[in-house]
């Protein structure tokens, strides 16, 4: 006997506009393959990290490239620039390139290359997996390990086996979800201070991080999944600042070293030299890695690494919603950035400093 409702009574589905299919992750990668020398890359670039991290490896580690990328050619031409500049600098920089896909928005914006790839609203998001996880592929393929921001607790699945290096931005760090993600995570991962500039949120979440969870997600045939994980040993708080002001400086870092310390986590921090240290503005991003050169060569502890938004035009500009074919090639459409020629600078002073420590 079939039951028939008054479609009034539906209960689901009342806001869903339209459910459309997502590729699985294990056919994108099976499309998408990693050949060996991009093995290699990662995974030097993650015991390169993690050894900067633990204090084996005396680098500083520089997280530099775009605030998002919109345009996978300027990308690759960035990553080409950095890669020449960074072997350069290879005794004293550990340099992981910034290829940020998923872009948290305040209220609202463009989402991220995943989210919109056609920047024009028609989120063709199983073509922005597959330029994502192309362009991830691509760099890796230079020798240069890559960087990005996980957002969705979905999108690890299809990319973060090429992944170096990983990041909770500010607006997730106090979140269960991104904590549990971290916990599974096969690389180090740095977690932001918050937008509000509490530090013990990112101190909490290192600690959370590092716990082994239980919880739901997907598998690699895209089918839901209980993951139980072992916790991420790697997870490192990075200070971004905050609308407050900057938060870079040497009381701030002594102070969140000792709530790590009490914390029984490893004394380690990340500078974020963009956002709240910024102000937003790319050019006091260049006077934040002056200070921070000095300070590392004068020996402070815990300066770990350093993070700088940049690309090939400095500043940034508005984008219009399927007005692509306007915007100027290679400037950011987030954040302000730092140009190339200044970032080639900064990678010379801050290896500068390190040689001098
Ligand atoms: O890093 C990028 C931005 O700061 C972040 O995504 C928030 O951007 P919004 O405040 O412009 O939304
Ligand atoms: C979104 C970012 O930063 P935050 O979370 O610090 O705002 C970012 O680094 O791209």
């Amino acid at each position: 006997m079939t039951i028939t409702f008054d479609p009034t009574l539906a209960l689901d589905n009342q806001r869903t506009t339209s459910i459309s299919p997502l590729i699985p992750p294990a056919l994108l990668r099976e499309e998408l393959p990693v050949g060996e020398a991009v093995a290699q890359t990662v995974h030097k670039g993650r015991t390169g990290t993690v050894g900067v991290l633990d204090g084996t490896d005396d680098r500083l580690l520089v997280v530099v490239g775009p605030c998002s990328v919109h345009d996978t050619a300027a990308a690759m031409d960035y990553a080409q620039r950095l890669a020449a500049h960074a072997e350069g600098l290879g005794e004293q920089l550990h340099v992981v390139m910034r290829v940020y896909f998923e872009k948290p928005r305040t209220t609202l914006g463009w989402k991220g290359l995943i989210n919109d790839p056609g920047l024009d609203g028609s989120f063709a998001v199983n073509r922005g997996l597959r330029m994502a996880r192309r362009l991830l592929l691509d760099v890796s393929s230079l020798g240069l390990p890559v960087g990005c921001e996980f957002l969705d607790p979905i999108t690890p699945q299809f990319i973060a086996d090429i992944v170096t290096w990983g990041s909770i931005g500010a607006r997730t760090a106090a979140s269960q979800v991104h904590r549990q993600l971290c916990s599974a995570l096969s690389m180090p991962v740095g977690i932001k201070n918050s937008t509000e500039g509490d530090v013990q949120v990112a101190v909490d979440a290192t600690r959370a991080a590092a716990a082994s969870h239980v919880f739901a997600g997907i598998n690699s045939d895209g089918v839901a999944a209980l993951l139980t994980t072992a916790g991420n040993p790697d997870c490192h708080v990075i200070l971004r600042g905050s609308a407050a002001g900057p938060n870079y400086d040497a009381g701030t870092v002594s102070d969140t070293l000792g709530r790590l310390r009490k914390a029984g986590l490893p004394e380690r921090v990340l500078i974020d030299a963009s956002h709240g240290n910024s102000g937003k503005d790319h050019v006091r991003q260049a006077e934040v890695v002056g200070e921070l050169a000095g300070r590392i060569e004068r020996g402070e502890r815990g300066l770990t690494g350093v993070m700088l938004e940049s690309f090939l035009a400095g500043g940034r500009q508005d984008l219009t919603l399927g007005r692509a074919d306007e915007l100027t090639y290679g400037q950011s459409i987030t954040d302000a950035c730092l140009d190339w020629s200044t970032t080639a600078r900064l990678l010379d002073r801050l290896a500068e400093a390190v040689r001098a420590r």
